[in-house]
């Protein structure tokens, strides 16, 4: 089958909603990056909404070593590479991610993947206001299924003439090409989910992995990726008022995480130990924001050549570590 049929056949199939991981309707948003004429490029922001604003802001200059700077009463915004911002949190009641901004390359690209998407029955509005307000040239939003905002946008704003200010002194992220980071999403609907951001966005499956926690059903982690990082999205078949489980930040040096896991334990706020995830080899910890919000701390995770990747499975989420601690 042609990769032209396939996406025929999955459209045809689109009303068709099977929630549970299915073999016969994941075959249909299986395929590379690049086979559809537009893609997302990376993870280019994220928006938070958090009660306690003070103390989730503190968090991020003390623990992450990110620079924070206030943007009115309400809001923060964070600067980790050369981009004016890539992490906004507002004051608010949600404490979870609010939005997400996806990069594409230019304004052809855009209207390209507006024009996409609207033939797949998906409405991205665009909105100069929120351009404005993000600080990029273009912007236009709509809802995944689980109901999250994805703004996609192109023409950042870069602020490389000055460092990062940050109390702790920091390596630096892993930005660039491979984007912010990642976010694993929690969604009540996974297929209709992989199926939005692989044939709607020209994502690709990376690999999947089952979930076993007890007293819980059998759920299952699908890992996607848009450019050489080994996931920018991973979804997990879980319905959850909250749709973030977490996001990543990925360290230059290795030192950088160990310090940061040094003044996490300190703050007692270890949510799982350090350990290395068997599909991306990232060595890692997890951390407890103000808010319940989760944060990877992330080293070293192996890149992917989307053009020859192959689809696997992996039976654990971990090759070691990753001890997770009851809250
Ligand atoms: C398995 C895995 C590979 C690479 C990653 O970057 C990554 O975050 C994960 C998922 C880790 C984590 C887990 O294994 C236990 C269940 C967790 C906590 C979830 O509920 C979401 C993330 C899952
Ligand atoms: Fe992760």
């Amino acid at each position: 089958m042609t990769a032209a049929s396939a996406s025929a056949v999955w459209r045809n199939r689109a009303a068709a909603t099977v929630c549970r991981p299915c073999t016969t309707c994941r075959s249909r948003h299986e395929r590379a990056v690049g086979d559809l004429p537009m893609s997302i490029r990376n993870l280019g922001y994220l928006v938070f909404e958090v009660v306690e604003l003070e103390a989730f802001a503190a968090f991020a200059a003390d623990m992450l070593g990110v620079e924070v700077q206030q943007r009115g009463e309400d809001a923060v915004r964070m600067r980790i590479d050369s981009r004016s911002w890539r992490i906004e949190a507002q004051r608010g009641p949600r404490n979870d991610v609010v939005a997400a901004g996806l990069e594409v390359g230019a304004a052809t690209d855009l209207e390209r993947l507006e024009r996409h998407l609207a033939e797949r029955g998906t409405a991205a509005r665009r909105d100069a206001a929120l351009a404005r307000e993000r600080g990029v040239t273009g912007l236009s939003h709509c809802s995944d299924p689980s109901g999250l905002e994805i703004e996609l946008f192109y023409g950042a704003t870069e602020e490389n003439h000055r460092p990062l200010r940050t109390p702790l002194g920091h390596g630096g992220f892993v930005t660039g090409a491979q984007g912010l980071g990642h976010m694993v999403l929690k969604t009540p609907v996974p297929e209709r989910s992989a199926e939005f951001y692989c044939e709607g966005l020209g994502m690709a499956v990376s690999d999947y992995i089952p979930l076993y926690i007890p007293g819980r059903p059998p759920a299952e982690l699908q890992f996607l990726h848009c450019n050489s990082r080994h996931h920018t999205v991973a979804l997990l078949g879980m319905p959850d008022p909250k749709r973030l489980a977490h996001f990543m930040l990925e360290c230059r040096d290795l030192d950088d995480l160990g310090r940061a896991l040094d003044r996490v334990q300190a703050a007692d706020a270890v949510n799982a130990t350090l350990g290395r995830h068997t599909n991306d080899g990232m060595l890692s910890f997890y951390a407890q924001m103000p808010g319940g919000i989760e944060v990877e701390i992330g080293f070293g995770g192996m890149q992917v050549e989307p053009q020859a990747w192959s689809v696997v499975r992996h039976e654990k989420t971990s090759r070691w570590g990753h001890v997770r601690r009851r809250r």
